[in-house]
């Protein structure tokens, strides 16, 4: 694309100064996209010109940048032409841009784009099991959970299209203290009508209540590890409560990941792995891996020179397993049930250390598939707010983008009118939400391989970026 609006600049310029429009394209550069939005599409360097002889090496590059601007006049093609200091820019017509952008689409199945060509072709194909989002429950889905949602989904999508069999797991954090505190705090501040009503809300308001009182009453600090000791064995009252608020808040999420196009195959989570997860120990005990530290926690040394300089707790010292020992009984569940070919993890990179270990003790217990699976993370954000305050809840975030956009059309002079503008800002809003995270991704992996980003998909992104006014809020 930058190509078509290179040669028509120098067809331009060939025109303007009698010589052949190959002369002009070595000047002219692309201006990289997400300076500003008042920046040039193209620059065109006098200098380059004056020593490849196209123009009189003596004499002051500035009047002659500002002599030949005056000759060049603006199409159909060029919008704005402009001398700066030994520079012409060149700003392209938008609509042209954005047609041209989206020409490639047009020409091909719209979702088999890009994928006819031969490298494609030969990749190899298999079984992907993608996990991603994995909120917890009664907590904050906070902004880590929004973005491994998004790129979760993306990198499933992506792998789709390129035509493995995807799997695509929600691992809800439904296991832990949580459960004993929140088992407890119902009891006193639930209300089954508010659950029903607002499931999310109610069960998070309960949570927060329940914790200011644990912190400085001793009973019902007891009455949480009581409720949760009920559910470690099984007893029917405590799993019933317990099996509401799960089932309420996956209904719940799978309502709101709708308007993102989201959807999970399985819901799993840390619950389904408690037995799994005192096998493993048992396992790692009778390989003789585990070790015991010095505060009595069952650990395994992860260290490379086996000096126990680096060690990942697998059991605490009362028995109790950990997230990470749930997580290796996961990890050999999945691979038992669904015989992967990979497997990716995706959360922010504060748990990068976390997927380490757990494949480095995956390696050790002789499961060689841990090296097909991979951690994807992202950077931390900072934390979401709305204009209402901080976020809770996944749906005030959907919320604020449809409303900010409902906001921007009724302060756009273009904005026609629509049957259903709420509809229109809906989709708009979300998909900036969407667009916004994924080029985030694109031009950091740009950026690590050196490319430019007027180019390829990057300069498609970016440009599209660019004329939906959309910058990215941070960087990975
Ligand atoms: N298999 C995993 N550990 N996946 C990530 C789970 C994320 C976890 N529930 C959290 O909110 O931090």
């Amino acid at each position: 694309m930058a190509c078509f609006f290179r040669r028509k600049i120098a067809a331009k310029l060939g025109r303007a100064l009698q010589q052949s429009e190959d002369v002009f394209i070595p000047a002219l550069s692309a201006v990289p996209v997400f300076r500003k939005q008042q920046s040039p599409d193209f620059k065109l360097s006098i200098n380059t010109l004056r020593s490849s002889g196209v123009l009189p090496s003596s004499g002051d590059t500035q009047q002659q940048s500002e002599e030949l601007a005056n000759r060049l006049k603006q199409d159909s093609v060029v919008e704005d032409i402009s001398a700066g200091n030994g520079v012409i820019h060149f700003k392209v017509n938008r609509k042209l841009l954005v047609e041209k952008m989206l020409e490639p689409f047009g020409k091909e199945d719209d979702h088999k784009f890009g994928l006819n060509s031969e490298l494609f072709k030969t990749l190899k194909k298999g079984t992907t099991l993608v996990e991603y989002s994995s909120p917890n429950i009664a907590k904050k889905f906070h902004a880590g959970h929004l973005r491994s949602t998004i790129i979760g989904n993306f990198i499933a999508n992506l792998k789709q299209s390129l035509g493995n069999n995807v799997i695509r797991m929600n691992y809800l954090g439904d296991w832990g203290m949580q459960f004993g505190l929140l088992g407890a705090g119902f009891g006193k501040f639930g209300c089954q009508e508010k659950l029903k009503q607002n499931p999310l809300q109610h069960l998070f308001e309960v949570y927060v209540q329940v914790n200011k009182e644990a912190e400085h009453n001793e009973d019902t600090m007891q009455a949480a590890r009581d409720f949760f000791r009920q559910l470690e064995q099984h007893e029917s009252e405590a799993v019933s409560l317990w099996q509401q608020f799960r089932e309420i808040t996956v209904d719940e999420y799978q309502r709101v990941y709708k308007r993102l196009n989201v959807h999970f195959d399985i819901y799993s989570g840390e619950s389904f792995h408690q037995h799994g997860a005192q096998e493993v120990v048992q396992q790692l005990q009778s390989r003789g891996l585990l070790k015991t530290s010095e505060t009595g926690a069952g650990v395994v040394d992860t260290s490379t020179d086996g000096d126990m300089s680096s060690v990942c707790a697998v059991q605490r010292a009362d028995g109790t397993t950990l997230y990470i020992t749930r997580d290796l009984a996961a990890a050999i569940d999945r691979k038992e049930k669904y015989n992967f070919d990979e497997m990716i993890y995706v959360t922010d990179k504060g748990q990068a250390n976390h997927f380490n270990q757990l494949f480095h003790v995956l390696r050790a217990l002789g499961h060689s598939w841990a090296d097909r699976c991979e951690h994807v993370p992202f950077g931390l954000v900072r934390g979401m707010s709305t204009r209402s305050g901080e976020v809770v809840f996944l749906e005030d975030v959907l919320n604020e983008a449809r409303n900010r956009m409902l906001h921007n059309m009724s302060q756009s002079k273009t904005t026609k009118e629509m049957d259903d503008p709420e509809d229109t800002a809906e989709k708009v809003g979300i998909s900036a939400l969407i667009v916004q995270m994924v080029i985030v991704i694109l031009c950091s992996k740009c950026q690590q391989a050196r490319l430019r980003l007027f180019s390829g998909a990057g300069s498609v992104l970016a440009g599209g970026m660019r004329i939906l006014g959309i910058t990215p809020v941070d960087k990975m």
